[in-house]
């Protein structure tokens, strides 16, 4: 199941509310751009439906989360841990399986950054550790995406290949997305938001981007 259907979600910071009561269902194959001006609430959005689904997601956030210090293949490696035993994880640390260094490889290819794979992610460009970050959500195979702002760094064919692949690999997804000619071509349902509230909630093919303008 790669749905889900959550209510009453709400955020609060320093005792002010920044998201909610707000409800969000979302249907096993939808694709969902939320869409909303910088400060409107999509990452504490994203941040709050993963606090629900956890381990039914893969998780693109804003910051990445990289380890700097470990090389690419360890940190795609990360979107599987919980799949494996402890032991498991512990040999790979220090000599990966072929079996699984090979998958990385695959993946990296697709992403058009197969040499890297042995590199510190500290020494990797802002869109290189962007597609590094996909290739840890793209390893977990989980049929749910949840990603903020996923292709932000990378340029425009790449940014409409990578929103493919995504489009291709999650059967269902949510993405903070701030191009909103992308969230029309590669979602089906676009969500606005708008002062930590829904704003907007329609199907792509019903609306343009003059539809989506005044929420910024
Ligand atoms: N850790 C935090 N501490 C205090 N306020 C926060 C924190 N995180 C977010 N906020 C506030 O919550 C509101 C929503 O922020 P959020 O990051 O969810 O917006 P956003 O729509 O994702 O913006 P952007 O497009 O710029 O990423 C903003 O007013 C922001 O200042």
């Amino acid at each position: 199941m790669s749905g889900f259907d959550l209510t009453g979600l709400t955020a609060s910071f320093g005792g002010e509310r920044v998201i909610g009561p707000l409800s969000l269902k979302v249907k096993k194959g939808e694709k969902i751009a939320l869409v909303g001006r910088s400060g409107a609430g999509k990452s504490t959005l994203i941040r709050l439906v993963y606090q629900e689904v956890k381990s039914l997601a893969s998780l693109v956030p804003q910051d990445l989360g990289l380890v700097n210090a470990l090389p690419v293949f360890h940190n795609v490696y990360m979107g599987r841990l919980d799949a494996n035993p402890t032991w498991y994880n512990v040999v790979s640390l220090m000599r990966p399986f072929s079996r699984d260094s090979r998958e990385v490889e695959d993946l990296l290819s697709e992403l058009g950054m197969p040499e890297k794979v042995w590199i510190p992610a500290a020494s990797l460009s802002g869109g290189q550790r962007q597609r590094v970050a996909i290739a840890r959500a793209l390893y977990r195979k989980s049929g749910l995406l949840l990603a903020d702002e996923p292709v932000s760094a990378l340029d425009g064919p790449m940014a409409h290949q990578i929103m493919g692949l995504l489009k291709a690999r999650f059967e269902t997804s949510v993405i903070a997305l701030h191009d909103v000619e992308l969230a029309l071509a590669y979602c089906t349902r676009i969500v606005g938001i708008q002062d930590g509230h829904v704003a907007l909630d329609e199907l792509s093919e019903k609306l343009t981007p003059a539809d989506i303008m005044p929420l910024y």
